[in-house]
């Protein structure tokens, strides 16, 4: 399957990554968002990072200027008619994420593969959604998108495998590293990482630690490249609820209820470093 121009929907740090990594790699992109301000927000978020690159002396400014001029702004999802690939990277929450499958189904050319970069959710439900079943699957990328070499690739239960292939070449296209696994809760990365999350966000709740303490842990400790709770501020704390509460509804386990210091924060709207708020205070 010959894929050229994508469509990443939602324009938020994920989006802007896998917007700017296709389009280094030659595909022509329209970024999409609901509201234009978001879209600009993505936009600048690719400039910096290839201004970054552009200061390490690894681009050009006219590589650069080549790559941006192949995301194409988008805030009308009838531009999906132009893509053979549409990869959506909106709210962890599957009642908006059906309503946008459903939509996409009725804007993209038939041939047109619809891939989510779901952190948790059932594939095959959200594959129920549209007429085209075997032409929806999962591409999970990982934060931050330039940088990390994993794709996570799930198949739904009626994803093709003339799809899968076409994917699974589109990540490696992408200098990136596609690993196939199962549509479960949490697929392998967040049913391992997130408990680890949740658990460190208790050790905070039962004052076992400071939030600092605990990173120094694991970071000194076990060698992790962040602690936990940078981590989690990072992700953002609204994705990691979503992504524990779609883990503890899928097992029915208790297991993986979340931490209530995660809930409280949540609903303060303390969801971490992309509102300045989370376990740490970026605005200091
Ligand atoms: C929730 C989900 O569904 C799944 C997930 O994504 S879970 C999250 C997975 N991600 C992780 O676990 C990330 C853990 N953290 C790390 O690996 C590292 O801290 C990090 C790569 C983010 C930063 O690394 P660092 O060594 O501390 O910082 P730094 O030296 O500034 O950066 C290293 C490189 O990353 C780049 N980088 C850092 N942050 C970046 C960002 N937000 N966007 C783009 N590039 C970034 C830097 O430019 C630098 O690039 P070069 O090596 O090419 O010069
Ligand atoms: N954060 C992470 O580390 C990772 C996240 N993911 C997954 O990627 C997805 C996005 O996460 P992330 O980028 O962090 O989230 P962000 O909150 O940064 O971005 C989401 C973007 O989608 C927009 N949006 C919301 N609803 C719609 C819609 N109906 N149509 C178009 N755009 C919409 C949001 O706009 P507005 O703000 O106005 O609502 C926002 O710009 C989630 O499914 C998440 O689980 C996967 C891997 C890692």
């Amino acid at each position: 399957m010959d894929i050229q121009t994508i469509m990443v929907v939602g324009a938020g740090q994920m989006g802007a990554g896998i917007a700017q990594v296709h389009a280094q790699s030659g595909y022509y992109v329209y970024l999409h968002d609901v509201k234009e301000t978001q879209v600009e927000k993505g936009l600048e978020r690719v400039k910096k990072n290839l201004t970054r690159q552009t200061e390490k002396g690894r681009l050009t400014n006219e590589e650069k200027s080549e790559i941006l001029s192949r995301i194409v702004p988008s805030t009308e999802l009838e531009n999906a008619s132009k893509a053979d690939l549409a990869v959506e990277a909106i709210v962890e929450n599957m009642d908006v994420k059906k309503k946008v499958f459903k939509e996409l189904d009725e804007c993209a050319p038939p041939h047109a593969i619809l891939a989510t970069n779901t952190s948790s959710l059932p594939i095959t439900e959200i594959a129920a959604e549209t007429s085209r079943p075997s032409q929806v699957i999962g591409m999970h990328f990982m934060n931050p998108v330039p940088v990390m070499k994993l794709v996570e690739i799930i198949r739904g239960l009626e994803t093709s495998d003339k799809v899968f292939d076409a994917v699974k070449q589109t990540a490696e296209s992408l200098h990136k590293t596609p690993v196939e696994v199962n549509d479960f809760p949490g697929f392998v990365s967040n049913r391992i990482l997130m408990p680890m999350i949740n658990e460190a966000i208790y050790t905070v709740y039962e004052g076992v630690s400071s939030p600092e303490d605990i990173d120094q842990v694991m970071k000194l400790g076990m060698n992790h490249p962040m602690g936990p709770l940078t981590l989690a501020d990072f992700i953002g704390l609204d994705t990691c609820l979503y992504i524990m509460e779609t883990l503890h509804d899928g097992f029915g386990d208790d297991k993986y209820r979340p931490c209530p210091l995660l809930r409280k924060y949540v609903k303060a709207g303390w969801i971490g470093k992309k509102v300045g708020r989370g376990f740490y205070n970026y605005n200091e």
